[in-house]
Parts: structure tokens; sequence; C-alpha cells
């Protein structure tokens, strides 16, 4: 695995808008290699609008966003095949196709980008239902049949299907009960250390900022107010930054981090 300080994600100067409504003013950041970072900020600040331009589904106004130190914008073809392949991505609400069975699910990408067999394709997505913790009999069954932890599971089982260097979560604990989200951080954590993954993940959790991500970055008024540990952050000036350490949520999060050390 290569060292820190190579980065996978860089986002320079990028300006989105929805006709007169600016989104992203000029936005700014980078995303190292091994490092899980996140992306925090107020409802409506851009951030799945970002994730979208990140994975191709939506075109910025201007600016640059460079994967693997490539420039997605305009690019198409084999280019965007192989960009596709070393990224997993699992969307909030876990998007599994409710006609297929869990296995089947998990096997999609590989029937979509492999020449593997069947055999050894159902075999790969068995591995990978074990990796994220669901029991065996979880591959038979169809999302409508798994309790909503375990489709989140089940969506991060296909999402690091094609073993990608780079995993992108959109709001990997939403609507999970308190005990569920808890042991998804802690899936998400392991995750990156066995499979040295890179990790760039939307949140509102303040458990999941404070516990697994290394860096964080808060979206606010079209650019990035701030960036860095949240101990870091949580020392800035910056208005909309403080709200989310010294609202009353924020404080929570923080004396519960703090209690477990
Ligand atoms: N396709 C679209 N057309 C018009 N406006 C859009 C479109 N997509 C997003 N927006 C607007 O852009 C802004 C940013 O939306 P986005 O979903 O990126 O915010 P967000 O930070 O992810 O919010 P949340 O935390 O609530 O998910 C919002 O005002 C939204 O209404």
């Amino acid at each position: 695995m290569s060292g820190a300080n190579e980065p996978i994600i860089e986002i320079c100067h990028l300006h989105t808008r929805f006709g007169n409504a600016v989104v992203h003013e000029d936005v700014n950041l980078i995303v190292q290699r091994g490092e899980i970072f996140a992306l925090a900020g107020s409802s409506g600040c851009g951030k799945s609008t970002l994730l979208r331009e990140i994975i191709q589904l939506q075109q910025p106004e201007s600016g640059s966003i460079k994967v693997f130190g490539c420039e997605v914008q305009g690019m198409g073809g084999d280019q965007a095949t192989i960009m596709r392949r070393r990224l997993g991505v699992m969307f909030e609400r876990g998007a599994l196709f409710s006609a297929l069975t869990v296995a089947e699910n998990v096997g999609m990408p590989l029937r979509e980008h492999t020449d593997l067999s069947s055999a050894l394709i159902d075999e790969i997505a068995a591995i990978k239902i074990a990796l994220v913790g669901l029991p065996e009999s979880a591959g038979s069954k169809f999302p409508a049949e798994l309790s909503g932890g375990m489709r989140k599971r089940a969506a991060l089982a296909r999402a690091i299907a094609l073993d990608p260097e780079l995993l992108i979560l959109d709001e990997p604990t939403a609507g999970l009960d308190p005990l569920s989200a808890s042991s998804l951080d802690e899936l998400v954590r392991h995750l990156k250390e066995l499979l040295g993954l890179t990790i760039l993940m939307i949140t509102h959790d303040l458990d999941l900022l404070w516990g697994v991500a290394d860096r964080v970055a808060i979206l606010g008024e079209g650019r990035v107010l701030g960036e860095g540990t949240m101990k870091d952050l949580s020392k800035s000036d910056h208005p909309m930054v403080r709200e989310y350490f010294y609202g009353p949520r924020g404080r929570a999060a923080w004396e519960q981090t703090w209690n477990r050390k």
C-alpha cells in the first residue's frame, strides 16, 4: 500500500449552481490515500451534490475534480470504466435491487465488470457477505427481508465487491438505531484497516465524525469552512463550525467521546 500524501481525490475551485442558486462557490479539498475523510455540514450545503459530481452523476459549472490523479469531467469510455472499477459507492438508502437476493446484489458489480465464472462470483459474494458481518444465510434473502442495519451491511458488501481502493459512503448510519449505528462505525474502521481503503463519507452523525473520521471538512456558504481532525475543528472560530461542537448535539457527542477514551 502507498504511504500518506498521495491524493486520491483533489477538488479545486469547484463551482456548482442550479439555475440562480449557487451551491458550491469555491470548494477546495484533498482526500489522501488511506484516510477516512468525512464531509459534514448543514442540510442543503451541497454534500450529496459534491458526491454525485465525484462519481460523474452530475456536472459542476466549473473547477476541477481529480480522482486517482485523473480529471473526471469529460472522462468517458474505457477510462471512466476503469475508474469506476476502482471505487465502490454505498448510497444512503442502500440502493439494493429489491428483486435480487443479497448474494445476487453483491455479485452484480462482478458480473458487470469481470469475466469471472458464476461459481467464482458466488464464492466472492459469500466472502464479502461474511466480511461485513452478515450470516451466510443472509445471502439467499431479499433486501426486504433484512433489517435496516443488515441492508446497510449488504450495500457495503456490494460496494466492496470489486476490491475498490476508494470507498464512498453516503450517510452510512442514517436511519439506524444507536446500537446498529455504532456497530456499523466499527465495521467501517475495520474494513478500512483490513482492505487498506481510502474512505470518503458524507455524514451528519457526530459519533461517526468523532469516532471514525481521520479528517473532516465542514461545508457551508459554498465552501469548506473548516478542515482537519475533529479536535482541530473544535477550536475553529467560525460560527457554523462552532455550532457543530457547541450546539446541544455537538456537546453530547463530545462528552461521549471523551468518556469513551
Ligand atoms: N438536481 C437538482 N436541481 C435543483 N436543485 C438541486 C438539485 N440537486 C440539489 N439541489 C439543491 O442543491 C442544494 C444542495 O443539495 P444537496 O443534496 O447536495 O445538499 P446536502 O448537503 O447533501 O443536504 P442533506 O444533508 O440534507 O442531504 C439544495 O438546496 C438542493 O435543493
